[in-house]
């Protein structure tokens, strides 16, 4: 196979990829979901890109540990050290028990992962329950890099070599978007543990050597990855917002505990985000797009996957309904021609297959290019010097690398229904059927009166529509 090539956002260059340690496979850290909402189809996106990584991993032989975890406490309204707990703001906000709160939309990004065919990591660990090893870490650094204030206990960044080399922002603007807190002696020192103010209720908090408590954000993912993946690992993911603030200081702390100049992960590497016109998707703006809002609107899940494979992961995706339609239209194409040629296994072998799965290789092995993955798959469905058994057994490969269950999902799989229409599809389909009757008997009338009657429910009728669809619903 070919070598696989990957961009560590570290050396701001593409790397030949070969695993640190091959007796212990590969292991893959990726910063997971803050569960104070529900993930948004921008927060997805580094998942699938996630998935892609560890797909092409697996495909080329190797044994993966792969680690999402999950911040349930910790993480504040702003990336820099100031503003709520998102946690305990969400759960004030809704009057809600907190823990019921992260159980939720922990459980719902689970699904989340399920609907976009993403492979189950690993480990799934949440940092509410690694407390006591995020205190044992912060001890451990706390004489020769930490420093105490009242509001808790704070990292020197000044403490260890080159702090912030992957931010691209580690310059006068790059600071003055952290927010300044009393006391502290640099602007981008940050808290790894902070101590909850007096009188203040937090749901959260934990008895620690800095006082009544909660750790911070960056402190749970160098203690997770260290915990699960060792002190060195291989790939560290996150959007690229990670870049800026949260990944500098996990290797800030990474640095300080190992005693030397590693930063944790051999690569770290990022994904560009997903935006819409008016700019970044995000939680913490209120209005966003959920998986389920895509469900509503007549979208299978894989429909967003497609989109998301369409672009190269460090390239900037945007998001409208349209491109979503375009990309479930190029999924339906690829499900009707494979289910053309399952009809026709007993056509007689012909030309090879092989050079397609090399194709693949060379795509995937250049920093993960999905975009230019898929027309080679369309071009192996196509291809009629290679018989039709050939050709589906080919496309395993692309089933198993790209994430798209083509050998499985079905043309009626993809035909969902928006939660809105007012009709189920045994009764289009009776409807369909008395319409053809009605046609055939040349009794216009009829036909138009139960075309008139679907389009009222949201079901517009596609009269010779090439993909054989039928019928399709109006976005509602
Ligand atoms: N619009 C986006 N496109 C792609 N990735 C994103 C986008 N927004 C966030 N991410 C990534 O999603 C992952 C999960 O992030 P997390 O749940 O912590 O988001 P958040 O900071 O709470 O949400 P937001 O930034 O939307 O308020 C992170 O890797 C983050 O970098
Ligand atoms: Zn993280």
């Amino acid at each position: 196979m070919t070598t696989l090539s990957l961009y560590d956002s570290l050396s701001r260059s593409l790397r030949a990829f070969t695993p640190l340690d091959p007796a212990k496979g590969v292991r893959v850290y990726s910063c997971g979901p803050t569960v104070y909402n529900y993930a948004h189809v921008g927060n997805l996106r580094a998942y699938v890109f996630t998935d892609t990584l560890s797909r092409v991993l697996a495909w080329k032989g190797h044994d993966l540990t792969h680690v999402i975890n999950i911040t349930d406490v910790g993480h504040l309204t702003s990336d820099a050290d100031a503003g709520d707990d998102k946690m305990e703001a969400a759960a004030k906000r809704a009057g809600k028990d907190i823990w019921a709160i992260a159980r939720h939309y922990t459980d719902a990004f689970k699904q989340n992962l399920a609907d976009l065919n993403i492979r189950t990591p690993t480990h799934l660990p949440l940092a509410t329950d690694h407390i006591a090893e995020m205190i044992d870490f912060a001890a451990a650094i706390e004489e020769e890099h930490c420093y105490r204030l009242d509001s808790g206990l704070y990292f020197d960044v000044t403490t260890v070599p080159d702090y912030g080399r992957l931010a691209r922002t580690a310059d006068d603007a790059g600071e003055s978007r952290i927010d300044p807190v009393a006391g502290k002696r640099h602007a981008q020192d940050f808290a790894i543990w902070r101590t909850s103010a007096p009188g203040e209720k937090r749901q959260m908090e934990w008895n620690s050597p800095w006082g009544r408590g909660a750790p911070g954000w960056h402190l749970e993912c160098s203690v997770m990855s260290k915990k699960y993946l060792g002190e060195s690992f291989d790939i560290h993911t996150g959007g690229i917002d990670h870049r800026e603030i949260h990944h500098p200081n996990e290797i800030a702390q990474n640095q300080a505990h190992c005693g030397c100049g590693d930063t944790g992960a051999a690569f770290w590497m990022h994904n560009n985000f997903l935006v819409e016109r008016a700019g970044k998707m995000s939680k913490s703006s209120g209005e966003f797009l959920t998986l389920q809002s895509l469900v509503d609107r007549g979208f299978h899940p894989l429909a967003y996957r497609m989109l998301c494979l369409q672009a190269h992961y460090r390239s900037e995706l945007e998001f409208s309904w349209d491109n979503l339609a375009a990309a479930q239209v190029r999924l339906k194409r690829l499900v009707q021609a494979i289910e053309g040629l399952r009809a026709r296994m007993d056509a007689p072998q012909k030309g090879s297959a092989a050079a397609y799965r090399e194709q693949l290789d060379a795509a995937v092995s250049e920093d993960l290019n999905t975009p230019k993955a898929l027309p080679v798959l369309d071009a192996l469905i196509a291809d009629k010097k290679v018989s039709p058994a050939d050709r589906l057994a080919a496309m395993k490969d692309f089933v198993e690398v790209l994430g798209l269950p083509l050998d499985t999902i079905k043309r009626e799989d993809l035909r969902t229904r928006p939660a809105s229409a007012t009709i189920d599809e045994a009764t289009i389909a009776e409807r369909l059927t008395q319409r053809q009757e009605a046609r055939a008997a040349k009794d216009f009338a009829a036909s138009d009166a139960i075309r008139d009657e679907l389009a009222a429910a949201g079901v517009e009728v596609m009269d010779g529509d090439p993909l054989g669809w039928e019928w399709r619903v109006t976005a509602g």
